[in-house]
């Protein structure tokens, strides 16, 4: 798919100033990068691919680990002061927003989360990630240290011609309300230690 990187600017956060990149793709979605210090060079770059979450991103949802992933992603960025990371407009693992709303109310009547999509007619997982691939090359990155626990994701990346060195282990803290969820993530959608 194509996608183009538009503008970019400098972006303050508690964690370090960070460059924001804006990237508008052929189907009018857009997209959004964050990047600390030269990830150019040749030295593989600690990287987070990061879908939209806009429960757990913005408003604190305890249903699943999403918010916290991307503040220590983030945060093990700015620590080693170099990284990027790719924010993708793929609501509800490429359901949209209010499909996600709706596989909710269907856990709540005790559907898992793969059933969920499933009984809306939806793939547990539809996500792509092709503009991931274009993403990283028009910002300049050559190799990277996956931040991630999901095998479908690093597969993906990796046949999309990403070139993964590494992957580097993104675990957070389970909550009463997520524990559910990331068991049946473990157990059907294979997600790793
Ligand atoms: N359809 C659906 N989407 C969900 C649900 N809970 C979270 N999501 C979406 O799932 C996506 C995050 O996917 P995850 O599998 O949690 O994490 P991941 O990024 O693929 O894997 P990691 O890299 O290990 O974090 C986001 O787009 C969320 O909006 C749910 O119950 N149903
Ligand atoms: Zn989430």
């Amino acid at each position: 798919m194509s996608i183009k990187l538009v503008t970019s600017t400098i972006l303050p956060t508690p964690f370090a100033e960070f460059r924001l990149h804006g990237f508008e793709a052929k189907n009018g979605k857009e997209h959004v990068a964050l990047t600390l210090g030269d990830i150019t060079t040749d030295e593989p770059v600690l990287a987070r691919v990061h879908s939209e979450c806009l429960t757990g991103d913005a408003l604190f949802s305890l249903r699943c680990d999403c918010g916290p992933q991307l503040e220590a992603a983030m945060k093990k960025i700015a620590e080693v002061g170099r990284g990027v990371i790719l924010y993708l407009r793929q609501e509800g693992r490429g359901i949209g927003l209010i499909n996600k709303i709706r596989a909710y109310a269907e856990q709540d009547k005790g559907l898992d989360t793969v059933e969920a999509n499933e009984i809306l007619g939806f793939l547990p997982d539809q996500r792509e990630y092709d503009i991931a691939a274009a993403m990283f090359n028009q910002l300049g990155v050559k190799q990277v240290r996956l931040l991630t626990n999901n095998p479908r994701k690093l597969n993906a990346l990796q046949e999309a011609g990403v070139n993964v060195v590494e992957r580097v282990q993104h675990r957070v803290k389970t909550t009463a309300h997520s524990h559910r969820y990331l068991a049946t993530k473990a157990a059907k959608m294979g997600h790793m230690e």
